[in-house]
């Protein structure tokens, strides 16, 4: 054998072992850390497009799954517990599926929620401390991720919020659920209906009985104040939101919807590396992988699968089903059940009325974002 075939015929045997060597390491689990840098993607490919950042193969394996989530938690144990600053916010939006996010997130080993579910810190209390904030937080080893979700912090009471946000927790990470402003119509008017009827304070009575009933009242003067989207007087609108939201709360169900006027405030402090955008609609179809696109985006080892988020035919919504706990189901308040198993709908001239009125503001929103949702 001649001496260069012989050079070249070591190198391919040695690159072959070193290839089936990592792979016989890779099966037989990975330290934590290593894991993390063979998790790790650019965050922008995974909030564009949730399936291409779905789980391998070698994570669907569950001896590996239940090695690598026995891992995690042995690698928390016997380390100290602090009280320690959020990782991630859920900032919304209000009606949109953020509690259903939080509930399928929560599962992971890693990710702890607040004292409080939702906080209220950055609305409730403008202008609070770190130390006011650690408050509602709970004492966590250092790896762990503390989750806080307060929908109000998109679009409620104080335009300065991204900017509080990014001043107290500056490396949080940011979801925002975004879903058709059409149908959060319907499910805001309900959830504002049952509160107020909750209460049975006659001087706090809702007044209206169906969503046409508001819209009738509502739709003009909120079209009047605001109107269509406007480019060149966005900031301008953006003022007139909020101040006809402290005149008159009701006007928020309507101008919650208002995206992309919204969102140019958060984009000012946040950009797709801190801030992942999901679409509802498909958290409500395919919760499991958004859920792994959530993963990667937060830099979290990925052992929260699709298979793990299953469809409860009775209600009409998914599921995380425990399958380190005999598969238990564990499924949503029935607060988060109301509309969208198509129990309750808009009249047809409601929802074609809304379907008008949103326009300019969706195509805004498309255009801002590059992406096309629920049209
Ligand atoms: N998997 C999934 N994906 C997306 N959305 C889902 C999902 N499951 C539930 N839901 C819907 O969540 C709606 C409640 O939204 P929120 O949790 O954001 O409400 S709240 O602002 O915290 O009150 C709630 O609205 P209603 O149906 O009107 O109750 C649900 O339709």
């Amino acid at each position: 054998m001649s001496t260069p075939y012989k050079y070249g015929l070591s190198i391919l045997i040695f690159f072959v072992a070193l290839a089936l060597f990592s792979s016989y390491r890779i099966h037989q689990g990975l330290s934590v850390k290593e894991y993390r840098r063979f998790q790790i993607i650019p965050d922008a490919a995974a909030t564009k497009n949730f399936e291409d950042s779905s789980a391998s193969s070698l994570q669907h394996n569950t001896t590996w799954r239940a090695k690598m989530w026995e891992e995690l938690i042995k690698s928390c144990q016997n380390k100290t517990k602090t009280r320690r600053l959020p990782k991630i916010i859920g900032i919304g939006v209000e009606k949109c599926g953020t509690h259903a996010l939080m509930q399928f997130l929560i599962p992971h080993p890693l990710i702890r929620i607040a004292r409080r579910i939702e906080c209220h810190f950055f609305d409730a209390k403008p202008g609070g401390s770190v130390e006011d904030y650690l408050k509602l937080m709970p004492e966590v080893e250092e790896d762990i991720f503390i989750m806080e979700k307060t929908p109000a912090y998109f679009n409620f009471r104080s335009p300065s919020i991204p900017a509080d946000i990014k001043k107290i927790v500056p490396d949080v990470k940011l979801l925002l659920v975004l879903c058709d402003p059409v149908e959060r119509v319907l499910s805001d008017f309900y959830q504002q209906w049952i509160m107020f009827n909750k209460t049975n304070q006659s001087q706090r009575e809702f007044g209206y009985k169906t969503v046409d009933e508001y819209l009738d009242v509502y739709l003009p003067r909120v079209q009047k104040t605001i109107g269509d989207f406007n480019e060149e007087n966005r900031l301008l609108q953006e003022e007139k939101i909020f101040k006809l939201f402290r005149e008159d709360h009701l006007s928020h169900i309507l101008t919650t919807g208002f995206y992309a006027l919204h969102l140019q405030r958060w984009f000012k402090h946040f950009n797709e590396t801190n801030l992942m955008i999901i679409d509802s609609g498909a958290m409500i179809k395919h919760p499991g992988a958004v859920i792994e696109s959530a993963q990667r985006f937060l830099h979290l080892p990925m052992v929260l699968l699709k298979e793990d988020y299953v469809l409860d035919e009775e209600s009409g919504y998914f599921c995380y089903k425990d399958w380190r706990n005999e598969n238990k189901l564990k499924c949503l308040p029935s607060d988060k059940q109301r509309t969208r198993n198509g129990q309750k709908a808009l009249s047809p001239d409601a929802a074609n009325t809304l379907q008008k009125f949103f326009e300019s503001h969706n195509k805004a929103l498309f255009k801002m974002l590059n992406r096309t949702f629920w049209a």
